[in-house]
């Protein structure tokens, strides 16, 4: 066996260990994340007593919670009296509010960011609910429509805090036994003061006599005391009862202390780790859950304000009681169903989510129900049971998309759950806005049905990937830990190693469990015929296409989500087939374009270009051509200089030879040769066998997606049954 050869057997056992140990704990892992298939849930108190924790964090993230209600539902009750003295019309109220939707929206995301690298999501909340409280203060101050439009986006962005940080904060600070439990009763805090919330503004504008006015400014000094109640919350870090433990698991599993380096995360830029979550198939159907949920709790809330109004004639007082039932209702409903939520996850995930599809189906029939009921008591009884069945959606999606998200990102999963109920929000307002015109109140009551019942299907059909999704979370953790200890203890990785990678373009998968693996200074042939998936897993490896499921490691480090300008920075460069040159820029400028792309300065790039021009002489002949007037071969050249100019750890070259005079290959390949004796790995995608395997003493062979063949090229030449079924250029002469 030659050395190379020598090296990937052993690089071969090296990732053959870390699959072996991350099979070995998944099961472990599930049950350290709570889902252990049965449904013994351990007390929630037994569980505080045990691991030494408070119901503090509950309660102050619940009672920050409770004053963002506080702004938000006098705004809702008092809607129609807000209207008249300030002479704005309904609509334009609607519209302003669609604007605090917005600022919710946007919110998020940049408070995600604050707390990506630093856990100081305590400190923010804090910081939110004052600001908060005097963002309720300043509402009853208000004399007209842009200064509402002001305070409401204000509090779009204060608002936007408690989405991006409560519940990943809950989840980092109860372990996963108890935090169905938790993060609904931090729900049932929450939804009772939203049940508070329009009860006082009863009592304040009835009993007390309060005007609107008069009312906000009682809110806002009520929140500021809740908030103070908050000030002792801290933040417990990311991820102490999931990823961290899962962590040292690792270490247990072979009998080593935990290293206190791997508590670090890769470091993904709040973009990837966005795009991340989005790539997960459970999210995407939950996000759509998400804006249905949106549509429900944001206009409805204005148009039931004005249906009492309008069809039951019920003043402010009695429509703050109304709210009050109907939030109380859902307190009820979380109460009821902590317990059995954390029963439902423990024994499957996926059960939850159907069961927030029945419930968001359920609830918008109750309200369609309701918004055409004669009675009024019928009336109350349907919305009370859509108010339950609302209050419950949000804990059950929250929970669903938590788990399955590694905690460093949950911050930005939240934020990008809050757009969601923000789209949905804003959507819901002109979608309702339009039929409360055309049909009256009772036909927007109505119409909520068509969104909702269409979002309970995807919601309930989410729990087909969810079980996935959470072992997908599991592996990623505990095999990025086991590289990391393999290569502490002398272990020796490839350069870069692709792990069971699957990729999709849309619904058509393309890739299936593929592994690939290349060492440093290493050139491999990746062969294959027509459509087997060679390109597609090029573009895995620099990072233009995502997978849907698999690692891509370099250098150790795992870059399956990175961008690929951050690959090409750390060394990975493709030069894709076919005449891929900017044909409006010269030569010249073109060799510019690749030295620019790594930022180096003037000098460094101008000898680089020296440097190609020299390396191709035909290039030097025409340094001053457009790149589109240039031949076939001179215009791989043109690509290929890309190499010379970055000088790249691992180059990946596609269909090189395709169409070219074998003059002008012959060039090439020297030039290729040239590139991988400097130490460049080189990763040669070919049609031609022959060229590729005279290169190359390590070769692969793709198709229909999978990989059939990984050895040494040599044994490929004498593999008929595969090559036979590529065109092949003469391999047959190779051999
Ligand atoms: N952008 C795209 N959108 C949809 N399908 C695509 C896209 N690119 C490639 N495919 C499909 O994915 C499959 C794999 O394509 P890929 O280009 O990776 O194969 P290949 O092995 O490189 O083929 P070739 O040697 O012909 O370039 C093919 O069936 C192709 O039709």
């Amino acid at each position: 066996m030659s050395d190379r050869e020598e090296l990937r057997a052993n690089e071969q056992a090296a990732l053959q260990e870390v699959e072996q140990t991350s099979a070995a704990l998944r099961e472990r892992a599930r049950a350290t994340l709570g889902v252990t298939g049965d449904e013994n849930t351990e007390s929630f108190r037994s569980l505080v007593r045990k691991h030494n924790l408070s119901y503090y964090p509950m309660v102050a993230l619940g009672l920050l919670f409770v004053t963002g209600a506080f702004q938000s539902y006098a705004f809702t009750v008092l809607t129609p009296e807000i209207s008249r003295t300030l002479g704005i019309s309904i609509a334009a109220i609607v519209g302003a509010r669609a604007l605090y939707q917005l600022a919710i929206a946007i919110a998020p995301l940049p408070i995600a960011r604050l707390s990506q690298s630093r856990a100081r999501r305590a400190m923010l909340c804090i910081v939110t609910g004052v600001v908060w409280s005097c963002i309720t203060l300043m509402t009853g101050l208000v004399t007209s429509l842009v200064a509402l439009i002001v305070i409401l986006c204000l509090d779009g962005l204060a608002t936007g805090s408690v989405v991006a940080l409560h519940a990943p904060l809950i989840a980092d600070s109860y372990p996963p036994a108890a935090r169905v439990r938790a993060l609904t009763a931090y729900t049932a805090i929450g939804t009772f003061g939203q049940a508070l919330a329009p009860l006082l503004v009863g009592i304040l504008a009835s009993v007390a006599g309060l005007s609107w006015r008069g009312v906000f400014l009682a809110l806002g000094l009520t929140s500021l005391l809740l908030t103070l109640c908050a000030i002792r919350l801290r933040d417990p870090g990311f991820g102490k009862w999931d990823s961290e433990q899962l962590r040292a698991s690792v270490h247990e599993e072979h009998g080593e202390p935990a290293d206190s380096l791997a508590a670090k995360d890769v470091a993904l830029g709040f973009w990837e780790i966005c795009r991340r979550v989005m790539l997960i198939p459970t999210n995407r159907r939950v996000f759509a859950g998400f804006a249905v949920y949106g549509v429900l709790t944001v206009p409805l809330g204005t148009f039931i304000s004005v249906f009492l109004d309008q069809r039951w004639n019920l003043g402010p007082g009695e429509r703050g009681l109304f709210f009050s039932v109907f939030f109380g209702i859902g307190v009820l409903a979380l109460i009821g169903y902590g317990g059995r939520g954390e029963k439902q996850f423990r024994s499957s995930p996926a059960r939850v989510l159907r069961a927030a599809g029945f419930l968001l189906a359920g609830a918008v029939v109750f309200i369609a129900v309701g918004g055409v009921m004669p009675a009024f008591v019928p009336m109350l009884i349907c919305f009370g049971v859509a108010g339950a069945c609302i209050g419950l959606l949000q804990p059950m999606l929250g929970i669903s998309m938590l788990s399955i998200v590694p905690a460093h990102m949950r911050p930005h999963a939240q934020a990008l759950a809050g757009i969601f109920v923000a789209i949905g929000g804003s959507a819901g307002a002109l979608l309702l806005g339009g039929i409360e015109d055309q049909y009256g109140i009772g036909g927007t009551m109505v119409a909520i049905a068509v969104p909702g019942v269409i979002g309970a299907f995807i919601i309930a059909s989410a729990g087909t990937f969810i079980e996935s999704d959470l072992d997908r979370m599991i592996d990623e953790v505990v095999e990025d830990e086991e590289i990391r200890r393999v290569e502490q203890s002398g272990g020796r990785l490839p350069l870069l190693a692709c792990r069971g990678i699957n990729f999709s373009y849309g619904q058509l998968q393309v890739l299936f469990d593929t592994d690939f693996t290349i060492d440093d200074g290493e050139m491999v042939a990746l062969l294959g015929v027509n459509g087997a998936g060679k390109s597609t897993l090029l573009k895995v490896i620099s990072g233009i296409g995502l997978p849907t499921a698999g690692s891509v490691r370099y250098r150790g480090q795992e870059i399956t989500y990175l961008d690929a300008e951050r690959r090409m920075r750390l060394g990975i460069t493709q030069v894709p087939g076919g005449r891929a040159v900017f044909g409006p820029m010269t030569v010249v400028e073109n060799l510019r374009s690749y030295g620019y792309t790594m930022a180096k300065h003037r000098g460094a790039v101008d000898s680089a270009i020296e440097r190609c021009l020299e390396a191709f002489p035909r290039l030097a002949e025409r340094r001053n051509s457009l790149a589109s007037t240039l031949s076939g071969g001179e215009q791989q050249m043109l690509g290929l200089s890309k190499a010379l100019m970055l000088r790249p750890r691992l180059l990946l070259i596609d269909e090189l030879s395709l169409g070219l005079a074998p003059v002008i290959v012959g060039q090439l390949l020297d030039m290729v040769r040239q590139i991988n004796a400097d130490g460049t790995a080189v990763v040669l995608v070919e049609q031609s066998v022959n060229i590729a395997l005279n290169l190359v003493d390590h070769a692969y062979f793709m198709e229909k997606g999978e990989m059939r063949f990984d050895g040494r090229a040599d044994e490929l030449l004498a593999r008929d049954d595969l090559l036979r079924a590529v065109f092949l250029h003469g391999a047959g002469a190779a051999r």
